[in-house]
């Protein structure tokens, strides 16, 4: 991919539900290699601005590619993204063992990596002793690792990441943002959803806020607080909650350093 290409490029998204406008005119354009934190209060529309983005739903006007490809050619772009959505499809009756060599067959991986990746990432994220548990035994944080796992299994160039770090012990979050970082570094792209904004604080280069379907800011976390009148001085909740006229606060635990 030419490095001029951008990661992720959408172009005045508009999606309503019945009379209620989710997407109100949104473009974005991400450097390959950036990890895009992207905040916003709760029904500001980043669950929808994701499904766009990864195919899964349709825009009612606009147009996205990721690494280049339409979102529309499902087929071409789902071996460049990998997407971990807020409510992750899991096989209670699976293993986690089981679950991610059925995601590996899925997407093509050869054997021999497949196995060796998987044994990687279970003994990175503390879940090797429980591999062979049924997933339906699992803890939430234990299926958020999971998923987070099958997730980034293919080695996508674009990884989609709601609320990675949501149900994770300390520990399993810091491993979470240490992979973000390390997918990026690598020349990954992450674009990260989260009210945590203490995590975007640590790991994004640029952020953009979004409210009622609109960009209201995008920047550095330090240009997004300068602009945001709070001053360069000031949080990035401080930020967050002047760009969104205060409308809302972040959840209780956008300020924990999960
Ligand atoms: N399937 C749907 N049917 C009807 N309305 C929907 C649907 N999905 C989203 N919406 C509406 O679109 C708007 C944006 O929702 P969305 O889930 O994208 O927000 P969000 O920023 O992800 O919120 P949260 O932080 O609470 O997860 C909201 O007003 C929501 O009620």
């Amino acid at each position: 991919m030419p490095s001029t290409t951008p990661a992720v490029e959408a172009v005045d998204l508009r999606k309503r539900y019945g009379d209620e406008v989710a997407l109100d005119g949104l473009s974005l354009s991400i450097p390959a290699g950036t990890v895009y934190g992207f905040l916003g209060p709760n029904g500001a529309g980043k669950t929808t601005t994701m499904r766009l983005l990864t195919g899964l739903s349709t825009p009612d006007s606009g147009s996205v590619r990721v690494c280049g490809v339409s979102a529309t050619d499902r087929r071409s772009l789902a071996p460049r993204i990998g997407y971990l959505p807020e409510t992750p499809p899991l096989y209670d009756e699976f293993s986690a063992r089981e679950q991610l060599d059925y995601v590996a067959d899925l997407r093509d991986i050869p054997t021999d990596d497949a196995r060796d990746r998987i044994e990687t990432y279970l003994e990175e994220f503390d879940l090797a002793a429980d591999a062979d548990r049924r997933l339906g035994t699992y803890s939430k944080g234990m299926r958020q690792k999971t998923a987070f796992i099958q997730s980034v299994l293919h080695d996508p160039d674009v990884l989609f990441l709601d609320e990675p770090t949501s149900g994770l012990d300390p520990r399993a979050a810091r491993r979470i943002r240490e992979s973000v970082v390390d997918f990026a570094d690598a020349g990954a792209t992450v674009f990260l959803s989260t009210h945590i904004l203490s995590v975007v604080e640590a790991v994004a280069d640029e952020v953009a806020v979004l409210f009622d379907g609109r960009l209201v800011a995008e920047g550095t976390a330090d240009e997004v607080r300068a602009r945001a009148e709070t001053g360069a001085s000031a949080s990035l909740e401080d930020a967050f909650l002047a760009v969104t006229g205060d409308a809302e606060r972040p959840e209780s635990d956008a300020t924990q350093g999960a």
